[in-house]
C-alpha cells in the first residue's frame, strides 16, 4: 500500500483487522520497523485527535515525526496554479510540496473541503497536489471528501464491541452552529457499506450525501423509525452536498440532538461520535456521559488504525 486515502486501499477488510487487533495485544513489537524514518505531518486545519493518535502510532513504530501547522508558522500558501502572486501569499504549494518531500519518508495530510469550489473540494485537489509532487507516500488525515484514519478506527471499535455477526449501524445527522465538512459522514458510509453491516442513514430532506458513498445503505428521513433496533448510533453534522445548497446549513432543527428518549428506541445500541462534538446540539450531556457511550474508547482505537496504516506504508518503502 503506497498512498491511504479511502477504504479500497486497504484491500480485504478482514485482514486489515487482524493486523489492528495484533497491534493493539502489543503495539511496541514493531518497534524497530520505523528506526531512522520521518513522518511529516501537514495540517491545514485544527486536530486534537488525528495529532496526538498519528504521532503516538509513528512513535510506537520507531519512527521520528514533525508536525507543521501551514497556516502558523509556514508561509501562507498559494493553491491554484496560473495564478499571479501579486497578494498575501508569499509560496506556491508547487515548491513547498516537494521541498517537504525532502525532509520525510511518509506524509500526512490534514486538508478539510473548502465549500469554495465543490469540484476541487470533490476531486480532492490539495491531498492529491500532495501525492503527485512531494515524491513520497501520502495519507489522509482527513481531507475533502473522507476521513480514512476515523473510519477504520470507527470499524475497529464496531467490531470490538458488537454482539452479532451483522449489527445495525444508524448514521444520523444532527444539527451543529457551523457548516461542516461531509468528509467523517461519506468515509462512515463506504466503511459500513464495505463491512457489509445493516446500515441506515438518516438525515432531514436536502442532506443526501454523494451517492457513490451512501451506496446499498437505507436512507430514512424519519429519524426515530431509523433508530428502531438500532446497535450502534454514530452522530455527525454535516453541511448540505447537493447543489445548489453545496456547503450550506439547512436546518438547525434540535429535535433531531440525540437524546435519551431517542436511545430509548434502540436495541441499546452503543453511542459513537469522531470527536469534537458540540454537546447539546449532536447529543445531550446524558447520553454521551451513559454507559453507552463508547466516544472514548473510539478514540482511543485512533492510535491503533494509524499505527496499522503506519506499519503497511513503513513495509511498503
Ligand atoms: C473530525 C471532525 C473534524 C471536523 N469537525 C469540525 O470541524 C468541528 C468544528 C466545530 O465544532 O466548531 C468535521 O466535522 O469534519
Ligand atoms: N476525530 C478527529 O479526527 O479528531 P481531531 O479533529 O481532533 O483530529
Amino acid at each position: 500500500m503506497k498512498n491511504f486515502t479511502c477504504v479500497k486501499d486497504l484491500g480485504d477488510l478482514q485482514v486489515a483487522l487482524k493486523e489492528a487487533f495484533e497491534i493493539k495485544k502489543d503495539r511496541y513489537q514493531f518497534c524497530e520497523l520505523g528506526k531512522n524514518k520521518t513522518l511529516l505531518m501537514i495540517f491545514f486545519n485544527s486536530s486534537l485527535r488525528t495529532r496526538l493518535s498519528t504521532q503516538k502510532a509513528a512513535m510506537n513504530l520507531g519512527m521520528n515525526t514533525m508536525v507543521l501547522d501551514v497556516n502558523q508558522g509556514a508561509w501562507k500558501l498559494e493553491t491554484e496554479r496560473g495564478v499571479i502572486m501579486d497578494g498575501d501569499k508569499p509560496e506556491h504549494l508547487l515548491e513547498a510540496v516537494p521541498v517537504m518531500g525532502c525532509y520525510c519518508d511518509i506524509i500526512g495530510v490534514r486538508s478539510f473541503a473548502r465549500f469554495e469550489n465543490k469540484e476541487e473540494d470533490y476531486n480532492e485537489m490539495i491531498l492529491n497536489q500532495f501525492i503527485k509532487y512531494s515524491g513520497r507516500p501520502v495519507f489522509s488525515m482527513e481531507a475533502a471528501t473522507r476521513h480514512p484514519l476515523q473510519s477504520f478506527a470507527d470499524l475497529i471499535t464496531i467490531e470490538e464491541y458488537k454482539k452479532t455477526a451483522r449489527p445495525k449501524v444508524v448514521l444520523t445527522w444532527a444539527p451543529h452552529p457551523k457548516a461542516l465538512p461531509q468528509a467523517v459522514p461519506n468515509s462512515f458510509a463506504e466503511w459500513m457499506n464495505a463491512a457489509d453491516y445493516e446500515f441506515v442513514i438518516t438525515h432531514p430532506e436536502g442532506y443526501e450525501l454523494d451517492p457513490q458513498f451512501v451506496g446499498n445503505a437505507k436512507v430514512e428521513y424519519d429519524q426515530k423509525k431509523a433508530f428502531k433496533g438500532a446497535d450502534f448510533v454514530y452522530a455527525k453534522n454535516w453541511a448540505a452536498y447537493a447543489d445548489p445548497n453545496y456547503g450550506q446549513i439547512l436546518s438547525l432543527d434540535r429535535s433531531w440532538t440525540v437524546d435519551e428518549d431517542k436511545m430509548a428506541l434502540t436495541n441499546n445500541a452503543y453511542f459513537m461520535h469522531c470527536l469534537p462534538v458540540r454537546r447539546n446540539m449532536i447529543v445531550t450531556d446524558d447520553v454521551i456521559e451513559s454507559p453507552q457511550s463508547i466516544v472514548i474508547q473510539e478514540a482511543a482505537n485512533r492510535e491503533i488504525s494509524a499505527q496499522a496504516v503506519l506499519k503497511r506504508m513503513l513495509e511498503n518503502l
